[in-house]
C-alpha cells in the first residue's frame, strides 16, 4: 500500500515489526502518498494569505462526520445511543498554544487513519498540486479543490488526532509534523477516556497562526464559513482575549462552553428570512467554496413529493470538471438527516451546479443501490434538472452578464445534454452563446434572425484555436456573402454537431464537410465588384482536377473545384456523410477515427492553381507534381495539421522557391 513505509526500508520501521517487536506497542511509521507530501511540503513552504480556510475544512469534515454516524444510526440506533447530542467543539488553549477540534460523529479506526490522513483520494489532485506550486498565493486555490484535513498544516506545525470509531472498544492516535509522514499507535488511557466517540484532532499552532487562540478570531472564521453547519459548534475554553492576554473577565466568560453557530439547516429556512449574504456564506459552508454563487436557486416542492432545494452555479470554474468519475454533487438528505453525494439528483452535464435537496417523503433506509432505480427519485431527478434550465433561462433573459460568465465555465459541459438528453436539446440550444464571425455571445436566435437572402443552413467551422479558425480560407466564400459562420472551438462541438440536429427548422452545416453551395445567397457589395473583374486567367478545370488527383494519389478520396474559396488556393474538407474533419481529427487521436480521406478543394481563380494546369499542359510532370502537393500540403497546414513528411515538404518549397528566384 502506498501508505505504508517502502518495504525495502529498515525492519524496524515497518508498522508490523514495530508492532511486534516490542511488548510495549511502539509508534507504527508511515509515509504519505506522493502527493500528500508535495502538497504539504507546498503548505509549509508557501505563505496563504488566507489561512482561515483550515477551520471551515475541519469543522466540515466534523460535520460530515457526525452526518455520517447519523445515517449509520439508523440501522444501527446503538451506536449513538450513549452521547446522541452530535456536536463540534472547539477549545483554544493559550498556554498549550492548542486549538482543538474534536467532533463525536463517526470517527475512524485504524485502517481508516491510515487510508484518509496519508493520501489523497480524489482524483485530479496532481494537476491542482502542480496549480498550487505555480500560484502566488494558492489559498484561492485549495479552498476550490478541498485540500480538506491537509489545510491544517498552513496553521499547525504538529496535529494530533485521536479517533475512535463509533461502536469500536479501540482508540488510535494519528501524529503528524507534516514532514516526514505521520506516526501511529493506540491511544493511551487519556486518550480513550477523552474520546469515547468520533475524534479529536489537536492543532500545535505556528507561531504566526496564534490568533487562532483568540475567541474572538474563531467566532469571526465560524461566521464566516460554517454558521450553517447543522450541528451546534460549541466554543469551550480559555482562549485569549482580544489584547492577547489569558487572564481576567473576559477569558474567564470565554470559558463557559456556549454555541457559537446558526445550527440550522438554511435550506429549510423560508427565502424571505434569508439575505444574499446568507446565502453566500451557505453556498461557501456547504459546497467547501470561497467565490460567489453565480445563480443561487431555492424552493420548496410540493404536490406528489415534497422536498426542498437549494443549489447554487459557482461563478469560476472547478479543477475537476472534467474528471470522467466526477457526477452530480448534489447532497441528499432526507427529513435533515444526509444520505449521500451520489444520488445522481441532476444529469452529469450539470455536475458543476452544487447544493443539497432535502426529500420529506424518501424512506430513511435507502441503501446507495436502492437509490440508482429508485422511481421517486428518478421523478426528483427530472424536476430539478427541468428548473435548473428554467432557472439559467431567466438568468440568461434578466441578467446577460452573470449569464455570460456562467456560459464561459460551464457552457463546454452544459453542450454534453445535446447529444446526452435528445428532449431537453431544444431548451440547451435556446440556451447556448457562441462566437462567430460576427461577434461573441451570440446567440441561435440572433443568428436566425440575422439569416441572409436564401439562406437555410447554419454554419459552422470547428477547430481547438479561435484564432486559425478566423484565419481559415473555408470562410471566405461565406464572408463575401455577408454569411455569419460560428466558429466552435470546444471538443464537445465536434459531437453534437454531427448528430444532424437542427434549430428551429434550420440544420447545422459544416464548412468543412461536403458539398457548401452558396450560390444562391447574393453576394456582398464588394466581393461582388471584385468577381466581376474579367477573369482572363480561366483555367481547365479538368485538366488541374486530372493533374492534381494523378500526383496526389490516395492522399485524397476526390479533388473538385471550390465554392467556398475566394483568396486562398485549396482547402480541404470531409466528404458528405462521414464525420466532419473536426470530428475525424478527435477520433482518430482516440484512434477511433474512420480514416477517411479527405477531398481537397481547389480554387480555379488562383494564380498557383493555374500553374499546376501550365505546368503539366507544358510536359513539366515533376514540377505539376510539387505544386499539387504543395496546394495540399498548405490546405493541411491551414487546418492545423502537419503535413506527413516536414521534411520533404520543406525541400519542395525550396525547390520551387529557387526556381522562381532571378538567376544571377
Ligand atoms: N473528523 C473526522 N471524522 C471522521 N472522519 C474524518 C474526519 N476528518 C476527516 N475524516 C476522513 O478523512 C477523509 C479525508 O478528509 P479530507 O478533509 O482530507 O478530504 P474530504 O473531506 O474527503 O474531501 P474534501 O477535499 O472535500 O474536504 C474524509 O473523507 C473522512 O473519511
Amino acid at each position: 500500500m502506498s501508505t505504508d513505509t517502502q518495504s525495502d526500508a529498515p525492519a524496524e520501521s515497518r508498522p508490523e515489526a514495530a508492532a511486534a517487536s516490542s511488548p510495549e506497542f511502539r509508534a507504527e511509521v508511515h509515509s504519505f502518498q506522493a502527493e500528500v507530501a508535495e502538497l504539504l511540503h507546498l503548505m509549509v513552504h508557501s505563505v496563504y494569505s488566507e489561512t482561515d480556510v483550515f477551520l471551515r475544512e475541519l469543522i466540515s469534515n466534523a460535520s460530515d462526520a457526525c452526518d455520517r454516524l447519523r445515517w449509520e444510526a439508523i440501522a444501527r440506533p446503538e451506536l449513538l445511543a450513549d452521547d446522541p447530542g452530535l456536536t463540534i467543539r472547539l477549545r483554544p488553549d493559550s498556554a498549550a498554544g492548542t486549538l482543538t477540534v474534536s467532533d463525536n460523529g463517526v470517527g475512524m479506526d485504524r485502517q481508516e487513519l491510515v487510508d484518509n490522513l496519508g493520501t489523497i483520494a480524489r482524483s485530479g489532485t496532481r494537476a491542482f498540486v502542480g496549480k498550487l506550486a505555480e500560484a502566488k498565493d494558492g489559498s484561492g486555490l485549495i479552498g476550490q479543490f478541498g485540500v480538506g484535513f491537509y489545510a491544517a498544516f498552513m496553521v499547525a506545525d504538529r496535529i494530533e488526532v485521536t479517533s475512535r470509531r463509533a461502536g469500536s472498544p479501540e482508540t488510535w492516535m494519528w501524529r503528524s509534523t507534516g514532514a516526514n509522514g505521520f506516526e501511529l499507535e493506540p491511544a493511551d488511557a487519556a486518550g480513550a477516556a477523552r474520546v469515547g466517540r468520533g475524534t479529536e484532532i489537536v492543532l500545535h499552532l505556528k507561531e504566526d497562526a496564534k490568533k487562532y487562540l483568540q475567541v474572538h478570531e474563531i467566532e469571526r472564521v465560524v461566521h464566516a464559513y460554517s454558521d450553517h453547519i447543522q450541528f451546534p459548534i460549541i466554543l469551550v475554553g480559555a482562549g485569549e482575549t482580544s489584547t492577547g492576554e489569558t487572564a481576567g473577565d473576559e477569558a474567564e466568560s470565554a470559558a463557559t462552553p456556549r454555541q457559537i453557530n446558526t445550527a440550522s439547516a438554511v435550506w429549510q429556512r423560508s427565502k424571505s428570512e434569508l439575505k444574499p449574504d446568507d446565502y453566500t456564506q451557505a453556498y461557501r459552508s456547504i459546497c467547501g467554496a470561497f467565490d460567489e454563487p453565480a445563480v443561487t436557486l431555492h424552493y420548496r416542492a410540493e404536490g406528489r413529493q415534497s422536498y426542498a432545494v437549494l443549489l447554487f452555479v459557482p461563478s469560476s470554474s472547478m479543477f475537476d470538471l472534467y474528471d470522467p468519475a466526477r457526477k452530480s454533487h448534489l447532497k441528499l438528505y432526507v427529513r435533515r438527516v444526509y444520505i449521500t453525494d451520489d444520488a445522481v439528483l441532476l444529469p452529469s452535464w450539470l455536475r458543476f451546479v452544487r447544493g443539497v435537496v432535502d426529500s420529506e417523503d424518501l424512506p430513511l433506509n435507502l441503501s446507495r443501490e436502492m437509490l440508482q432505480n429508485n422511481p421517486q427519485v428518478a421523478a426528483m431527478r427530472k424536476a430539478i434538472t427541468g428548473k435548473v434550465l428554467s432557472e439559467l433561462e431567466s438568468v440568461a433573459t434578466k441578467d446577460a452578464e452573470t449569464f455570460a460568465t456562467v456560459w464561459e465555465s460551464f457552457g463546454a459541459v452544459i453542450k454534453e445534454g445535446l447529444y446526452e438528453e435528445p428532449d431537453r436539446r431544444e431548451q440547451i440550444l435556446g440556451l447556448a452563446r457562441f462566437t462567430s464571425t460576427t461577434g461573441t455571445g451570440r446567440t441561435l436566435a440572433q443568428y436566425v434572425a440575422d439569416l441572409k437572402e436564401n439562406q437555410t443552413e447554419i454554419y459552422y467551422l470547428a477547430g481547438d484555436d479561435l484564432d486559425r479558425l478566423k484565419a481559415n480560407p473555408k470562410l471566405e466564400a461565406a464572408r463575401a456573402r455577408g454569411i455569419e459562420v460560428l466558429l466552435l472551438t470546444d471538443p464537445v462541438d465536434a459531437l453534437w454537431t454531427s448528430l444532424r440536429i437542427d434549430f428551429k427548422g434550420k440544420g447545422f452545416k459544416s464548412l468543412s464537410q461536403g458539398e457548401v453551395d452558396f450560390s444562391l445567397v447574393p453576394l456582398a457589395e464588394v466581393a461582388k465588384a471584385e468577381s466581376e473583374t474579367p477573369d482572363d486567367k480561366a483555367v481547365d478545370e479538368a485538366a488541374v482536377i486530372a493533374a492534381v488527383k494523378l500526383a496526389l494519389g490516395e492522399r485524397v478520396s476526390d479533388v473538385k473545384a471550390s465554392q467556398r474559396l475566394t483568396d486562398s488556393a485549396a482547402c480541404l474538407v470531409a466528404g458528405g456523410f462521414g464525420p466532419d474533419r473536426e470530428l475525424e481529427r478527435l477520433l482518430a487521436k482516440q484512434n477511433r477515427g474512420s480514416g477517411t480521406k479527405p477531398i481537397l478543394e481547389l480554387n480555379m481563380r488562383h494564380a498557383l492553381v493555374g500553374a499546376v494546369a501550365q505546368e503539366s499542359g507544358a510536359g513539366h510532370a515533376e514540377e505539376a507534381v510539387d505544386l499539387a502537393l504543395l496546394l495540399f500540403e498548405q490546405a493541411q497546414i491551414l487546418d492545423g495539421e502537419l503535413p506527413d513528411d516536414p521534411a520533404a515538404f520543406a525541400r519542395r518549397l525550396n525547390r520551387l522557391v529557387t526556381r522562381g528566384l532571378p538567376t544571377s
